[in-house]
């Protein structure tokens, strides 16, 4: 041994991990397991399986699975990487708590939440069920009844949730955000503080009080702060960026009795501000704990070097990062290609054209994505390839539990786990024939104020207009009580109530609706207990996909956000036009950063084929055609590191422009011997990667050809650089 630590590879720390598959930097991260740690990582170095290692290298030194704690971004994140953990050491992985910020604070809260006042039994409530609240207490505070422009419910809750992510007073976040709104600062702090009692009174929490809660707890009971420090010894963050000021308090006072903790991060992927991620937390990280050793994971795995080449270039041009040089030793020739189309319409056929090519030589299409940033912006590209019969998957659009169906049905699990949940009461009284608003509102509040509802329901004094439909209510939520069923069965039983209301409210179309009702059970059987089930929905809710038709083999079309953490051996990042990407109300500083790093993001999930594509010509909101250029992130680029392709400029992509098709695709390498002047003469036909299809017109006695292009004139070519093909 010679002293490098790296050479310890071969000493196995490890007993039964096999270390050898990590380049030094990342067995450095992974054996450096007491003591703060803060990896920097590219993009594809090696993030995820550094986190797996060493999760398997911990429980394999003899570290107890239960005292280390793995917080991820999803919840299918940390599933995944525990899963690969045990295949590198055993089952015993499984064991490791993994969850994400706000899974783990649902879990302490209801075990220690008493400390703070709180019954184990609170419920979760999501966005809508935030906008729903506010909305009543508006009108019940009589609030912007005759004001026109008092803010809606949507932005009401983004302020609130904004000055809590952002760590902010309420009354700075709407000066600084919302500055046409001051005039109605009061009312709106009213409308928070009464929001605020609703949830207490209601046993409610939404997403920001699971953090808020979690975070209170470590500080105000020195006792809970101190089990919960002692519990997990070992603890690992997972996209250490996009964690906000609240976050990183938890992960310091969790980590303050070990100070083992390691968090991972790329700076240069932050895309969560908008949601109140704060990526100096990254830059904070040695600051908060002294000693932080800091590695950097800089080489990458897997693009090509052209890709590589591109995606460092556009983030070279970020105003503030972590300074990294990220280099790949995956060769390859094939260069980036930038496609501007005439319109959205010629955008979408020169994708679909590519796609058909690239399975046809062989790229499975799952290995194939379509990025684009707001789920809207797909939507010519979905309606060619359905044309075309190309079938794909869509990820980042509705979640399942968003819509009014699945809100009923899942509400009558809520009022079995909180009875006191008279959100979820409300909404299931309201599908009583006859029963309005105003009776809802009073059943609830009845409710409210009970200590046993069940008997409160069972004597409740219903109008005959509505008492059969009553009664059939009361008689389900006692069978439900009574079940002490599985999941699965509790959803039978509520279904048969169900299922006659549901085709009565959504007469028009309930048969589409079914499916997801379908898919909902599916979900429910897989749970053993109800609670469980009743938090996932909450904080993880399930993607909208047909389950019968939801398949591992098919293309992707996704929201560049759902594409986190993914790789695809294409990949096509659309809808690149000025005043889309970015935004156009993004202003510039701050939002111009955060939109640059999304662009960086979705370029480099490309393993080898990267096309870059934007359409000429927007509709705008009015349905007038705008011309437009690319986005500014594209025309600040270097040249040299993409080819472009122009449209045909008539819309209808592919079926007239066939040549630059070909030039998009990557080419199967052949061995080709170097062309001699010889192989030239006048009247020749030639491909030249950048001007495309051209006739040699004169040949002279030096190595210089005079070309002229379809599209670019006459051009004089040296043989030696040109990269010329002959057709
Ligand atoms: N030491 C290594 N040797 C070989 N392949 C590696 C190594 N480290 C990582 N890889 C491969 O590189 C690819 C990217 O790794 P991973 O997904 O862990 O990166 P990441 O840092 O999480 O990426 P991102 O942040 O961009 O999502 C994967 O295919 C992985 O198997």
């Amino acid at each position: 041994m010679n002293g490098d630590p790296f050479s310890a590879v071969a000493d196995k720390h490890s007993e039964f991990v096999d270390l050898q598959g990590l380049n030094k930097p990342q067995y450095e991260a992974v054996t450096t397991t007491e003591g703060p740690v803060l990896v920097i990582a590219g993009a594809g170095s090696g993030k995820t399986r550094t986190l797996v290692y060493r999760v398997a290298h911990l429980v394999d030194k003899g570290v107890a699975p239960e005292s280390i704690l793995l917080l991820t971004f999803t919840r299918k994140a940390s599933q995944e990487m525990l899963w690969r953990a045990g295949r590198l050491l055993n089952e015993t992985c499984s064991r490791v708590v993994g969850g994400t910020f706000h899974g783990i604070a649902n879990l302490l809260l209801r075990r220690y939440g008493s400390h703070l006042g709180f019954d184990s039994s609170f419920s979760i409530i999501d966005r809508a069920d935030a906008e729903g609240i506010v909305n009543l207490l508006k009108s019940s505070l009589g609030l912007g009844k005759k004001e026109k422009r008092f803010p809606s419910k949507r932005v009401v809750v983004n302020m609130i949730s904004g000055a809590v992510n952002k760590s902010m007073n309420l009354e700075t976040l709407v000066q600084e955000q919302y500055g046409h709104l001051l005039d109605h600062l009061e009312d709106i702090e009213k409308l928070r503080r009464h929001y605020h009692d609703f949830k207490l009174d209601h046993g409610l929490m939404d997403y920001d009080d699971l953090l808020v809660n979690l975070r209170r707890l470590l500080e105000e009971s020195p006792e809970v702060q101190q089990t919960i420090a002692g519990r997990f010894s070992y603890i690992m963050v997972d996209e250490y960026q996009d964690t906000n000021l609240i976050q990183a308090d938890i992960v310091r006072l969790a980590a303050n009795e070990s100070k083992n903790v390691m968090v991972v991060g790329d700076d240069s992927q932050s895309i969560y501000s908008f949601r109140g991620a704060d990526f100096y937390n990254i830059m904070r990280f040695p600051k908060d704990f002294g000693d932080t050793r800091v590695i950097k994971l800089e080489e990458n795995y897997r693009s090509t070097q052209p890709i590589l080449s591109l995606t460092n270039n556009i983030i070279e041009n970020a105003a503030e990062k972590y300074t990294k040089t990220l280099f790949t030793s995956i060769e390859g020739d094939w260069l980036p290609k930038l496609f501007g189309g005439r319109d959205e319409l010629e955008e979408a056929s020169f994708i679909v054209q590519t796609i058909k090519k690239l399975i046809q030589q062989g790229v499975e299409p799952a290995n194939i994505a379509v990025l684009f940033r707001s789920s809207f912006h797909s939507y010519k590209l979905e309606i060619e390839l359905t044309a075309d019969r190309i079938e794909y998957e869509k990820r980042g659009g509705l979640k399942l539990t968003e819509s009014a169906h699945m809100k009923d049905m899942i509400a009558f699990f809520r009022v079995l786990t909180n009875p006191q949940d008279t959100l979820s009461w409300n909404r299931i009284l309201l599908q009583l024939e006859k029963v309005g608003p105003a009776t809802a509102q009073k059943i609830s509040n009845t409710i409210a104020g009970a200590d046993d509802v069940l008997y409160t329901l069972q004597n409740y004094r219903a109008k005959t207009t509505w008492k059969e439909a009553f009664d059939r209510l009361v008689l389900l939520y006692e069978k439900l009580l009574g079940a002490e069923q599985k999941p699965g069965m509790l959803f039978e039983i509520a279904l048969h109530y169900y299922q006659p209301i549901f085709e009565r409210l959504y007469s028009d179309d309930y048969p589409k609706r079914q499916k997801d009702l379908d898919q909902l059970k599916g979900i429910m059987e897989g749970y053993e207990e109800l609670q469980s089930f009743i938090d996932d929905t909450a904080l993880d809710p399930p993607e909208q996909v047909n389950a019968e038709e939801s398949c591992m083999d098919r293309l992707v079309l996704s929201t560049i956000h759902s594409a986190k953490g993914l790789e695809f051996d294409a990949v096509f990042v659309m809808g690149l036009a000025d005043g889309r990407f970015p935004h156009a109300s993004a202003s510039y500083g701050e939002q111009w950063e955060e939109e640059r790093r999304l662009l960086y993001v979705a370029a480099t999930r490309a393993r080898k084929y990267l096309y870059l594509t934007y359409p000429r010509q927007l509709m705008t909101p009015d349905r007038q055609f705008r011309r437009t250029g690319m986005s500014p992130f594209l025309s600040e680029m270097s040249g040299g590191l993409f080819e472009r392709i122009n449209g045909t400029g008539a819309g209808g992509y592919g079926q007239r422009e066939q040549i630059s098709l070909e030039e998009a695709l990557p080419v199967r390498k052949k061995k080709t011997k170097k062309l001699q002047m010889e192989d030239f003469s006048v009247g020749c036909k030639v491909r030249h990667p950048f001007f495309g299809t051209g006739t040699v017109k004169k040949t002279s006695k030096g190595r210089s050809l005079d070309i002229y292009f379809d599209r670019h004139g006459l051009k004089t070519l040296h043989l030696d650089y040109a990269k010329l093909t002959i057709l």
